[in-house]
């Protein structure tokens, strides 16, 4: 037998919100006691069967309500442990009878993260795994879907125990070089050595140069819309939300705190921010809302350069899509300071579907991988990541076999801390607590 919590949790799985069903799961030692002493004898392995269920099945004392009951015995089950599933009639006075009557029998309410936490420990999954399903929860996107699925599936696991195995490898090799000092190894396990180890921080540069996109998909992005008063800011950010959400007036000066909404471009999510009009400007509240501007264009994964016909900018911010408005009232540049421009004209329409396009190819690149290796999509990974590189360069610097074999097991241990294979206990509590309540 696995890991056993020594308490038997419950916890309401589904959403809070009004439903049909409530999905009540509990997990833990004494499952099949509860489970027996609320329905009686208990149905099928994995099979869901129709119950009655009782604050005491055996005295048939108060009947709670009709459910269908799931019997999951360990190791085969989402924890490791022995659980149960209820699928409740929603109503709330039902889940607070039912959860009492839990209590009555010895269980406690589950804590945050508690049943993957449980499944973590049980080995059913590792830690990175176990953040996919955290993700996986929260996602709201498609892009959040993907790659939340596809880590909670092991896709980046796979990566640093690949990564992991090959340094142990490494090790070995190392290790002959400092049993056998004095025997005749070709040079060449020397060369492999440095090779190999070199061919290891190649990849873990580009995974960590590819870092932040892993965390834009997670997070989602900041599009920052920026111009000169009067450029139609205000309208584009409108006319992305698909409703009236900013003031657009032909007054120069209209918008003054920036404004935000949250959309998608090529399923990734993005918040688009409209900004005050950037010029001098002696009123005070107008210049506080030209430095949020500036603050906003700092922040931002991408900016929108809007100018007007007629007005074309001195310069372009670095990276920026640069878009010229009013096509309707006169003619705009192919390109301005090398920067290619795209016509629009808010008012008519004209260009949109095209600056559309623009907006999520950036979008897609912002976010794509560059190596075709699974992003990395939490700090922690990158700071995993970061250790272990920091100690193989050291190990290239080194030239005295036990200290290179050291700095290489140094290696192995930061890449075995972000699976959860060594030394994480400490971490547990701030991860899982991450996680919401029956998760
Ligand atoms: N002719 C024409 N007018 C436009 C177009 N787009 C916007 N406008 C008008 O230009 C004026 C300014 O538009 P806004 O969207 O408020 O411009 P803004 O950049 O947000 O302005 P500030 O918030 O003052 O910096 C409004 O009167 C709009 O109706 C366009 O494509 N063609
Ligand atoms: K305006
Ligand atoms: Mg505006």
């Amino acid at each position: 037998m696995g890991y056993q919590g020594e308490d038997t949790i419950f916890a309401l799985s589904s959403g809070v919100e009004r439903a049909a069903i409530a999905v009540m799961r509990v997990s833990g030692p004494d499952s099949a006691r509860i489970l027996g002493q609320m329905c009686g004898a208990l149905p099928k392995a994995r099979q869901a069967a129709l119950r009655k269920l009782w604050q005491n099945a055996s005295t048939q004392d108060s009947v709670l309500d009709e459910a269908l009951v799931l019997w999951f015995p360990g190791p085969r089950s989402y924890t490791g442990e022995d659980g149960f599933e209820l699928h409740l009639h929603a109503g709330p006075a039902i889940i607070r009878a039912v959860s009492a009557a839990l209590v009555a029998h010895g269980a406690r309410p589950a804590e945050a993260g508690e049943f993957t936490r449980r499944a973590f420990q049980n080995g059913r999954m590792d830690l990175i795994e176990a953040e996919g399903v955290a993700d996986l929860v929260a996602a709201e996107t498609e892009s959040q879907r993907r790659q939340a699925l596809a880590q909670a599936d092991g896709a980046l696991s796979r990566v640093y125990t690949g990564w992991a195995e090959r340094l142990k490898q490494v090790l070995a090799w190392q290790e002959a070089l400092i049993d056998f000092p004095d025997e005749d190894l070709p040079p060449e396990v020397e060369d492999g050595i440095r090779s190999d180890i070199a061919a290891l921080m190649d990849e873990m540069h580009h995974h960590m140069q590819d870092g932040q996109k892993g965390e834009r998909i997670r997070h989602g992005m900041v599009f920052a819309i920026i111009g000169p008063p009067n450029a139609g800011k205000s309208s584009l950010l409108n006319w992305l939300a698909q409703r009236d959400a900013a003031i657009v007036s032909p007054v120069a000066g209209t918008t003054r705190d920036a404004l935000e909404i949250v959309g998608t471009l090529a399923g990734v999510r993005v918040t688009f921010v409209d900004t005050a009009g950037l010029r001098d400007t002696d009123d005070a509240i107008e210049a506080e809302g030209v430095r949020r501007a500036l603050f906003h264009v700092k922040q931002a994964d991408c900016v929108i350069q809007m100018f007007p016909v007629g007005s074309p900018p001195d310069s372009v911010f670095d990276g920026a899509v640069l878009v010229g408005n009013k096509a309707d009232v006169g003619a705009l540049p192919a390109s301005v300071a090398g920067c290619d421009v795209v016509p629009v004209s808010l008012l008519t329409g004209q260009g949109l579907p095209a600056l559309h396009a623009v907006l999520e190819q950036r979008a897609l690149a912002l976010t794509a991988s560059s190596s075709g290796v699974p992003l990395l999509t939490r700090a922690r990974h990158g700071a995993g990541v970061r250790d272990a590189c920091a100690c193989l360069e050291r190990a290239m610097q080194q030239d005295w076999p036990e200290l290179r074999g050291e700095e290489l097991r140094l290696a192995m241990r930061a890449l075995g801390r972000l699976t959860g294979q060594v030394g994480v206990e400490e971490l547990l509590d701030a991860i899982f607590g991450q996680f919401c309540i029956g998760k």
